[in-house]
């Protein structure tokens, strides 16, 4: 019960009046409520941390939405949250005297989930308690997690100058009722009526401990009965309310009055994880602006982060130590999407609006400040070999995303780089990978470009033919088979002076990595090629741009290469796959002449079977590559006569 209002509620269960309307929840929440009760009962504690940061975060909005509209705090300035319990009644209650919800309000926010790709979400967990738990834990627990401990939760709230309240009561079955209440004082309570078996929380101190241990330093004060001495109980003296918490924001104070421990349970009150982070950065900027950001990178990716819908919690920005607004993008570009924390002005004025906000030279500082410290960051976890696993974790959870400042970022291009990580032919079980600097390290005498192919998947880059000569002259090359590698490598075109090559597009100029004698003799096989090449070329016809002597295979008889300014197969499918017109553009098609097969392509005399052998080799080059074949049905019939011929001439 409130601090302000007297304990009405008492001895067993609430039950809805007379006028209460029944109505059930939205069929994804009631699936939650039953996953929430079973697979996080081992973090039963949760509940006390959301239902707490759902509190402050109602003050926060109140404070903001204050500033405009001064009638809001009514006669009740001082901001406040405060737990109580009832040993005979059994319940726990968090009270806040925030922004409360309208009876809309309630309906949408705690009968329904808005959070997009939550069917997919529950699809996606697979009954096992434990890595339940944990998805769960990154979809956002939230309000719900009060079932985990209660059979039934009431939930009296009034918005801020509206004249009735409302009530609402589940035992989180499929149903809840609502009816209109009389509320004197505006927020919100939350009444728990405890499970069989979990009196622990009726108790003082284990309420206090859970508190100090979760929400000591959130901005609010939490206020709970003192504590009366015997000879007070014996005077009936009433017990008066004492903050809990600390209740100056974690990010005001300074660094080394504040343990890991503290930044830890920070984060998880204020960016609703419920895991601890993996790291962070906290700073004080003085000067000619004045702000402090506490920026921290979490340990899992969350589950919609490719999802463009998906709402991100991101950075939250504060004017002087007042909540603003939680949106991400505005302080952190979008592949930083992965940053949580807290950004606090000095200099923004308090009645900032998101309009202001769009295009304000101040908080384009603020944010460009914020990118180089996040940068900071992952050098310095990057460079740390003492903790290797923490890089590791942050690059196969959010490497990804990095990627995509290169395209984004011109101005960081180069410290983003730094942080790649990449499978290559020599490393290919590298965890994370191998970094741009290891590449240029061990670059072979002469070697002039740093290589690269892309494809789907791992095995397919392995074994493309594309890698024959860098295989036989040990030259290593970047595997890249992230979706998001094309456009990455369309920007970032060098590094460290030296330029990115592909090894499918183009002529192959491997520089001085070939010796004088090899190229001499490149040339000679050209030379003797010529008519050979002419007669494949008018075999093909428009299905190739130019026919050339191969230079990068030494086992395979043929491949396909893209134009140096084109774009390469593997994009032109990946475009193709999202419904994009591509123009027809025919790929080069280059020929190994030391290959048996294509030997025997050369002495083939009969014009039709040179045509159709071309078309085979054409045809081999473009599943080689992990391409489709326009009309498999002929190819097949092409191989099917070439065995034949070939096990006729056998016998
Ligand atoms: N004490 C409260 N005062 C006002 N509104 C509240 C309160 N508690 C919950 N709400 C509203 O209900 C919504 C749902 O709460 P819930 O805790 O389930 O999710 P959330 O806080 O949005 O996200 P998360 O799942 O990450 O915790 C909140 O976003 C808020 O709008």
């Amino acid at each position: 019960m409130s601090e302000n209002e007297a304990n009405t509620e008492n001895q067993g269960q609430a039950s809805a009046g007379a006028n209460a309307e029944r109505r059930g929840f939205q069929a994804e929440v009631k699936q939650l409520l039953q996953l929430m009760i079973h697979s996080m009962y081992s973090n039963k504690e949760v509940f006390a941390r959301e239902l707490i940061s759902n509190a402050s975060d109602a003050l926060d909005t109140l404070r903001f939405e204050g500033l405009k509209n001064d009638a809001l705090f009514e006669d009740e300035p001082e901001l406040k949250i405060w737990i109580d319990y009832d040993k005979e009644a059994r319940t726990v209650t968090i009270g806040d005297n925030g922004i409360g919800m309208t009876r809309d309000q309630v309906i949408d926010r705690i009968g329904t989930i808005a959070k997009s790709g939550t069917r997919a979400f529950l699809d996606s967990l697979s009954g096992d308690e434990k890595k339940d738990a944990h998805l769960i834990g990154q979809f956002g627990v939230g309000f719900y997690s009060a079932f985990i401990v209660a059979d039934q939760v009431v939930v009296d709230t009034r918005r801020g100058g509206e004249s009735t309240g409302v009530r609402w009561i589940s035992d989180g079955g499929g149903e809840y009722t609502l009816e209109e209440v009389e509320k004197a004082k505006r927020g919100t309570e939350v009444t728990l009526h405890l499970r069989e078996g979990e009196d622990e929380f009726l108790d003082d101190y284990r309420l206090r401990h859970l508190v100090r241990t979760y929400s000591d330093h959130i901005a609010f004060p939490i206020k709970m009965r003192e504590q009366l001495s015997e000879e007070d109980e014996k005077e009936g003296k009433g017990a008066g309310w004492e903050q809990v918490n600390r209740g100056a924001p974690l990010w005001t104070q300074s660094k080394s009055e504040i343990s890991d421990e503290d930044y830890a349970e920070f984060y998880k009150h204020a960016c609703h994880d419920y895991e601890d982070p993996l790291t962070w950065t906290h700073n004080k900027v003085e000067g000619s602006q004045e702000y402090t950001s506490l920026l921290y990178v979490p340990k899992r990716a969350p589950y919609d982060m490719f999802d463009p819908q998906g709402k991100q919690h991101g950075v939250k920005l504060y004017v002087q130590r007042v909540f603003i607004m939680d949106d991400a993008e505005k302080l952190m570009p979008r592949y930083m999407r992965f940053v949580k924390g807290v950004i606090d002005s000095n200099d923004l004025p308090l009645n900032v609006s998101r309009e202001i906000l769009q295009s304000n030279k101040l908080l384009d500082k603020i944010r460009a400040g914020s990118v180089k410290k996040v940068l900071g960051l992952l050098e310095s976890m990057a460079r740390d070999d003492d903790e290797p696993e923490k890089y590791k974790t942050f690059w196969n959870e959010f490497g990804q995303v990095l990627k995509e400042g290169i395209v984004e970022d011109n101005e960081n291009r180069d410290k983003i780089a730094k942080l790649l990580r990449f499978k290559t032919t020599t490393d290919q079980d590298a965890d994370p990978g191998v970094s741009l600097d290891e590449y240029i390290a061990r670059m072979k005498d002469g070697q002039e470009k740093i290589y690269y192919i892309t494809a789907d998947t791992l095995a397919e880059a392995k074994h493309s033919p594309h890698l024959e000569i860098f295989k036989k002259k040990d030259i290593e090359v970047l595997l890249l088979t992230d979706r998001v590698d094309e456009w990455v490598m369309a920007h970032l075109t060098e590094y460290e002076g030296k330029e990115f090559a592909s090894v499918a597009k183009g002529a192959l100029d491997l520089g001085e990595a070939e010796t004088e004698e090899e190229k001499a003799e490149q040339k000679k096989l050209e030379e003797e090629s010529k008519d050979l090449v002419e007669r494949v070329k008018t075999a093909l016809g428009e299905r190739v741009n130019e026919v050339r002597v191969t230079h990068r295979l030494t086992d395979s008889p043929a491949c396909l290469v893209a134009d140096e300014n084109g774009i390469s197969g593997h994009l032109e499918r990946i475009l193709k796959e999202a419904g994009q017109a591509m123009p027809n553009q025919a790929p080069h098609l280059e020929i190994n002449p030391t290959h048996p097969l294509v030997d025997k392509l050369a002495s083939e005399q009969g014009e039709e079977e040179f045509e159709a052998f071309s078309q085979l080799l054409f045809e081999q080059a473009v599943l080689a590559e992990g391409g489709e074949l326009d009309d498999p049905a002929t190819f097949v019939r092409r191989m099917n006569q070439m065995l034949l011929a070939v096990s006729k001439g056998a016998a």
